[in-house]
């Protein structure tokens, strides 16, 4: 879908994009970078909308640098700033938007319909956009690089200044345009973790370099732990502990999870991590958990957080840490 060579971007103070060279295949892929990593910059070029100052890129086999008006024509972007006019309504500018693509009149109108619908905008999208929540103009934002059908979309955060049932929710629909609609997704996001769900492989750049370009199941790889969760019982009103304790008796390492992602549900006690040592592991956990008529929670192997990832310390990238710190 996109793969760009040796790619630099530099502004008369800034080297925005470093030699970056990156495959993208078809599905859902995050590009992920702190801000100013350089996302924006790589998306106006493979959108032919700004030169490289080095190097090269093509987009569903076009070349950038020459053909960024058929990039266009078969690409969908949404820009990351509000861009939108308040005096207009959602339908008004969607069918404006269809139109500027090429769609005659009253396909514009169709497709408008159908994809305000689909991001899940109603009556509202009569009324002018001033009016509307930041959920409901990213929204719009959203249907807009989708309107004229194309085969891939540049999402620039989309989750930006929404509250997190709003990041869900647009991510769901990020999701969704792939599963439902087949068309390929680049979504960039400052935020390493809530691409985690989302997307099926994940870039991440720093200073306008590339760290590292994997599927999202190399980078949550199954660790070598176990998390266990029971629940306190009258005579073991601390029942995390009490499992803590045998478990070390039977000769097995284990200890709490003190991970934020391990956070255990309200009023079910706590996490443990149990180190897998083989096979038997399971077992001595289930029958301890049984020996001492705690509830189990749950048991399960437990999977990196790509944050952990680059977290320092705990990195692959760190030669300190382990990647299975916890
Ligand atoms: N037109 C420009 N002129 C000068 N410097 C620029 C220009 N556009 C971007 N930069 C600089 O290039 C670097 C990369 O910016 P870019 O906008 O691509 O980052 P980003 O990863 O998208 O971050 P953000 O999400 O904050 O926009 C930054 O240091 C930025 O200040």
């Amino acid at each position: 879908m996109i793969a760009t060579e040796s790619l630099s971007k530099r502004f008369p103070r800034v080297t925005a994009l470093d030699r970056l060279t990156v495959d993208i295949a078809p599905g859902v892929t995050g590009l992920v970078g702190a801000n100013g990593a350089g996302k924006s910059t790589l998306i106006k070029i493979l959108l032919g909308l700004s030169p490289a100052t080095e190097g090269r890129a093509e987009v569903l086999g076009l070349d950038v640098a020459t053909q960024g008006a058929r990039i266009r024509e078969q690409v969908g972007y949404m820009p990351e700033h509000d861009c939108l006019p308040p005096d207009v309504s959602a339908t008004e500018f969607v069918v404006h938007m269809a139109r500027m693509s090429g769609l005659p009149p009253a396909a514009a109108r169709e497709r408008t319909a159908d994809t305000l619908r689909h991001v899940g905008l109603y009556e509202e999208r009569y009324r002018p956009m001033g009016g509307y929540s930041t959920g409901m103009k990213q929204r719009v934002k959203l249907a807009q690089a989708l309107v004229h059908d194309p085969r891939l979309v540049l999402l620039d955060e989309p989750t930006n200044g929404l509250d997190p049932v709003g990041r869900d929710e647009m991510l769901g629909l990020v999701r969704r345009v792939h599963t439902d609609f087949g068309i390929s997704v680049l979504v960039t996001s400052h935020l390493l973790g809530e691409l985690e769900r989302t997307c099926d492989h994940v870039v991440v750049i720093d200073g306008g370099r590339l760290l590292r370009s994997s599927s999202t199941d190399e980078f949550t790889q199954v660790t070598g732990s176990l998390a266990v969760e029971v629940t306190d019982t009258d005579s073991h009103p601390d029942g995390t502990r009490a499992l803590l304790d045998a478990l070390i008796r039977a000769g097995l390492t284990a200890g709490p999870a003190t991970h934020a992602g391990e956070q255990a549900a309200p009023g079910s006690g706590h996490v443990l991590l149990v180190d897998v040592a083989d096979e038997s592991t399971y077992d001595v956990v289930r029958d301890t958990v049984a020996d001492l008529g705690l509830g189990l929670v749950r048991m399960e192997q437990r999977r990196h957080r790509i944050a952990e990832v680059f977290r320092p310390g705990t990195g692959p990238y760190d030669e300190r840490g382990s990647a299975d710190a916890a």
